[in-house]
């Protein structure tokens, strides 16, 4: 019975284990051990070789040492090649500051990693059933994941040079409970596995009694359900790299920026994917506290009628919203307020890495360019000040009553926030602003007389 369920799985998922090198994660419970002996029954059909990996996490002292031993044993019996390490996860625990579960599955695939290589293994066979599909399915879903992680636990997935592989995926709990009893395999029970602190336990413990009570095959479904998300998935994740490659600006470590009108031509399931492509990249750990709920807040503050936005996720990212661009950053450009004076010819540099150049001169060239401000130099009161933008900062226009505030230049010509408050200021003396680089100039025209001099400002961009 069980032997057809998991043939039949491994033919439909295309798992092939002719002549094939396969280690096998054994921990000593039921699952693993199940598994460890359906593969080495089946050594000689598929002409397999087979190692069992063990490691001793240490955390109930000699008990732990115990099931290393019981593994061994198990192997030595059947002549299966066994390897184990022991590994202090507690101490790695009390220096990292990392969970139990996650510091035990970076030390176990550690090792697993050094005995593909060792081995050059072409699988590495886990013991993963249904019942862990459902459970793994059900606290995604309950925690908020988004995409690819909705489907729960992969049949097979490249590690190393080789695969992961998980042939009872296909199998309930009680499948493997039977087959157990009927080997007489006497496996070891993991005690954490009834504490209620872990929420797979609690899931485990209340909600799949319910799920088996309304149909024992449930894990089918669940399984079947796993197996298309994936491969929908992985289409959809193909679509979703090609069009993005077209929609980012830049992409640098820690930083990406969008265009936001080539990305919401995007049809809206290739949106949310391009979101987590981009959180993916960014995120070397992915904090657990990230949800579909942050890809949703991002597609949002895009179409919103408010053209700028910044949204705080975990761990210091930042999605700043300007205009048509969206940035993802880790960390805020620093607003660096400056103030620099200048009487005597010469070039100033500013912080974002463009200059302002002044010169005395007796030609009158350059005065209608936007990055060229030329004076008469008897009008103008030295020195000149650059700096940024302060509040209530206003200058007179050509062809206009009164003063425009500089904030709506800024606006009027869509400048980025960031990139306002950096953005160089050229006031007289007096204080008046004669200049916006770039932008504006204030109202103000030429004189040419025969013994005209003239001061010219040049600004020259990064
Ligand atoms: N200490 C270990 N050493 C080697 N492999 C392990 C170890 N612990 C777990 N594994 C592998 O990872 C799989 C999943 O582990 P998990 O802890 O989720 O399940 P489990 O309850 O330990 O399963 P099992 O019934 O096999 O003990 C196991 O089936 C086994 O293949």
């Amino acid at each position: 019975m069980l032997d057809a369920k998991v043939s039949e799985f491994l033919q439909r998922k295309g798992i092939e284990l002719n002549h094939k090198q396969v280690l096998v994660g054994v921990s000593g419970g039921p699952d693993s051990l199940a598994l460890l002996h359906y593969l080495w029954r089946k050594r000689p059909f598929y002409q397999l070789s087979l190692v069992a990996v063990h490691v001793d996490h240490m955390f109930r002292g000699e008990e732990s040492f115990d099931e290393a031993i019981f593994v061994q044993k198990f192997c030595e019996e059947r002549d299966i090649p066994f390897e184990m390490t022991r590994v202090n996860v507690p101490n790695y625990i009390a220096e990292s500051g990392k969970s139990a579960q996650i510091a035990s599955r970076e030390c176990r695939y550690q090792f697993y990693e050094e005995m593909m290589a060792k081995y050059q293994a072409d699988y590495l066979a886990l013991g993963h059933h249904g019942d862990d599909q459902i459970e793994t399915i059900l606290m995604r879903l309950t925690r908020g994941s988004a995409g690819e992680a909705r489907a729960g636990i992969a049949w097979m997935r490249p590690f190393n040079d080789g695969q992961i592989i998980r042939p009872f995926l296909t199998l309930s709990r009680k499948d493997i409970e039977t087959y157990c009893v009927k080997h007489e395999l006497n496996p070891r029970r993991d005690p954490s596995n009834d504490k209620e602190i872990y929420s797979r336990n609690r899931f485990r413990k209340n909600v799949i009694p319910f799920l088996k009570s309304e149909n024992p095959l449930v894990h089918e479904h669940f399984q079947r359900f796993s197996e298309e998300i994936q491969t929908d998935e992985a289409f959809l994740q193909e679509l979703t790299i090609a069009k993005m490659n077209k929609v980012m600006d830049k992409k640098a470590p820690g930083e990406i920026i969008i265009k936001i009108n080539d990305f919401q031509a995007m049809p809206i399931p290739l949106q949310r994917r391009g979101i987590q492509l981009i959180l993916n990249y960014l995120y070397n750990e992915k904090p657990t506290s990230l949800s579909a709920i942050h890809i949703e807040n991002v597609i949002a503050l895009m179409s919103n009628p408010h053209p700028s936005g910044t949204l705080h996720f975990p761990n210091g990212l930042n999605v700043v919203r300007s205009y048509e661009k969206c940035h993802f950053l880790f960390r805020l450009q620093q607003v660096q307020s400056y103030r620099f004076e200048m009487s005597k010819p010469g070039k100033i540099e500013l912080p974002n890495g463009s200059c302002i150049m002044m010169e005395f001169t007796n030609l009158q060239e350059g005065s209608t360019h936007a990055d060229t401000l030329l004076l008469n130099s008897e009008d103008i009161l030295l020195p000149l000040v650059i700096r940024t933008r302060e509040d209530g900062d206003r200058m007179t226009l050509k062809g206009m009553q009164g003063t425009k505030k500089v904030k709506d230049l800024f606006i009027d010509k869509k400048i980025p926030l960031h990139e306002r408050n950096i953005w160089p200021i050229v006031t007289d003396g007096n204080g008046q602003i004669l200049w916006v680089p770039g932008l504006k100039k204030f109202h103000y025209s030429i004189r040419q007389h025969s013994d005209s001099s003239f001061i010219r400002l040049s600004y020259i961009r990064q």
